[in-house]
């Protein structure tokens, strides 16, 4: 996987065992989590308060992926050809890695300036309180830090790592040609896609999330309100309900609605990237995750952009004079270092035009 920088702030690692405690200390207590969640569900008066579910096998699949993207910003795909014995194995990789002793998770701690490692979210240095949750990013080779977690048996959880790198770069590689066509992108518009159309170059990181079960859940955050950076995220989520998407409802009421998990599906979210590139028609969705009293979740999430190189702009099929340009173009590796310093008003740093008020320039 090539390797977009990062320079998110390094928080020290507080080293709170949350597998031990009985109560939720105060640094991981926060308040009116419970406030704005879209509850009614599809027999009362929201009718479309369900993420949609896609069958990637269905003929209309891009059709109905484009109006995801456009009033979600999320959408579930069943039927993706990713195997199910892939996604236990990974979760495998994931439980074994996070119920190791803490001493031993710290010998593959995360550094200051790198981006692969074990620690907290790195989006913690944005909030007052700690979340309920602990993160193991992957960027290139697990390999250093496996053998610092396994000294014996790091063969085998890279193996399945790299199968499971492998798998997710075809599935995203499609995902992205069905999203590109249900915005009439062709093959023809898009250089950087590669001589053979396969996104070859991308980038991507691998993202492991651990949720331990809570003493006092309604207090606590697994992992805070944010969008991700990508063109898009595809997450594998255990059978243990947490994510939550940020909704505006039809009846013009916005909240927050779970995510539900659907064995052997995969949630595919809209990132900022994406946002950018469709200029604004797709936009990147705000997510968090939750935590409950006895049942511990866990979440591997693809983290999936373009390469390096590529600055990712509005395409030009998605602009027109009554739809200017609204944000300049950008990389991976420079959207990454805005996200780290103004985390979610980042996309408001490379916008040129307010979507509303066409002509208007704000920057
Ligand atoms: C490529 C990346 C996206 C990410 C930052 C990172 O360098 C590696 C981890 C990614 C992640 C996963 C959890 C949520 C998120 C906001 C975070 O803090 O780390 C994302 C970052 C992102 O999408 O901006
Ligand atoms: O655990 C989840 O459901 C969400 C994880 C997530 O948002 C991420 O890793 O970016
Ligand atoms: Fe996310």
């Amino acid at each position: 996987m090539p390797s977009p920088s990062d320079s998110y702030i390094h928080i020290h690692h507080k080293n709170t065992d949350l597998y031990s405690l009985q109560e939720l200390p105060e640094s991981h207590t926060w308040t009116n989590i419970n406030d704005n969640t879209l509850t009614y569900n599809n027999s009362e008066k929201g009718s479309n308060v369900n993420v949609p579910v896609i069958d990637l096998n269905d003929p209309n699949a891009s059709k109905l992926i484009g109006h995801a993207c456009k009033t979600w910003g999320v959408f579930q795909v069943v039927n993706h050809g990713v195997p199910l014995s892939l996604l236990d194995d990974i979760e495998l990789v994931g439980l074994t890695l996070f119920s190791l002793p803490s001493q031993q998770k710290l010998k593959a701690a995360r550094s200051p300036d790198a981006v692969s490692g074990y620690g907290l979210a790195r989006i913690s240095s944005f909030f007052p309180k700690l979340m309920w949750s602990e993160g193991f990013t992957i960027l290139g080779s697990p390999l250093q830090h496996f053998r610092q977690l396994w000294p014996h048996d790091y063969n085998k959880y890279c193996g399945i790592v790299l199968q499971y790198d492998e798998t997710m770069k075809k599935l995203a590689g499609k995902l992205m040609w069905v999203m590109l066509d249900s915005l009439g992108i062709t093959k023809e518009d898009l250089k950087w896609a590669g001589s053979n159309s396969q996104f070859n170059e991308a980038s991507a990181a691998l993202q492991l999330n651990s949720y331990p079960s809570c003493p006092d859940p309604n207090r606590a955050m697994g992992l805070a309100p944010h969008t991700d950076s990508t063109l898009f995220t595809i997450l594998y989520q255990n059978n243990i309900e947490g994510l939550q998407v940020k909704h505006d409802g039809s009846d013009g009421g916005s909240g927050w609605v779970t995510v539900p998990p659907l064995p052997g599906s995969l949630v595919i979210n809209v990132g900022d990237l994406l946002h950018i590139l469709s200029n604004g028609f797709y936009p990147s969705v705000l997510h968090r995750a939750l935590v409950n009293r006895t049942r511990p979740r866990f979440s591997v999430a693809y983290l999936y952009g373009p390469p390096a190189h590529v600055e990712i702009c509005p395409h030009a099929k998605l602009v027109g004079p009554s739809r200017p340009a609204l944000y300049r173009p950008v990389t991976w590796d420079e959207y990454l270092g805005i996200k780290a310093k103004h985390f979610n008003k980042a996309l408001s740093y490379v916008q040129l035009c307010a979507p509303s008020i066409s002509n208007v320039c704000l920057m």
